[in-house]
């Protein structure tokens, strides 16, 4: 599968578990348990990954970023956002210098 589809038909997934009974899937269940327990699961998992790589294992990294990744999507979708939405702010940064971008913020 492409990579552009993997996100947006995991985006399709997420978008429908918020129809399905809390017991019937993973995201339906954090879905039910409300922002912080995603938060929770955002905050643990990027704890996973920073261990990951202080232990200089590859293929943990990818393992442990894929949990984060996915669980900032289901964050995304809990506040009616979609991952274009962060592909579009990326892509308005491309070919900023990180220094400029970070001068333009607004506090
Ligand atoms: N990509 C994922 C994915 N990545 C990670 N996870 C889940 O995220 C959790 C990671 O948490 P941990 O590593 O802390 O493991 P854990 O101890 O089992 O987690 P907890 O029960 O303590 O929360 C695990 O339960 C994983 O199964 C995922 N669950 C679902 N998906 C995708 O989401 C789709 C919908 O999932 P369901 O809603 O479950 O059908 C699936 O078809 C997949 O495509």
């Amino acid at each position: 599968m492409k990579h552009d589809t993997v996100l947006n038909q995991l985006a399709e997934v997420l978008e429908s578990r918020k129809q399905a009974p809390a017991d019937s899937s993973y995201v339906a269940k954090l879905y039910a348990n409300g922002l912080d327990s995603i938060l929770k699961k955002v905050g643990e998992e990027a704890t996973e990954t920073v261990m990951a790589a202080k232990d200089g294992d590859k293929d943990k990294i990818v393992y442990e970023v894929a949990d984060l990744w996915f669980h900032t999507l289901v964050l995304l979708a809990q506040q009616n956002l979609h991952p274009d939405d962060v592909l579009n702010e990326l892509a308005r940064r491309f070919g900023m210098s990180g220094l400029v971008e970070k001068a333009n913020r607004h506090s």
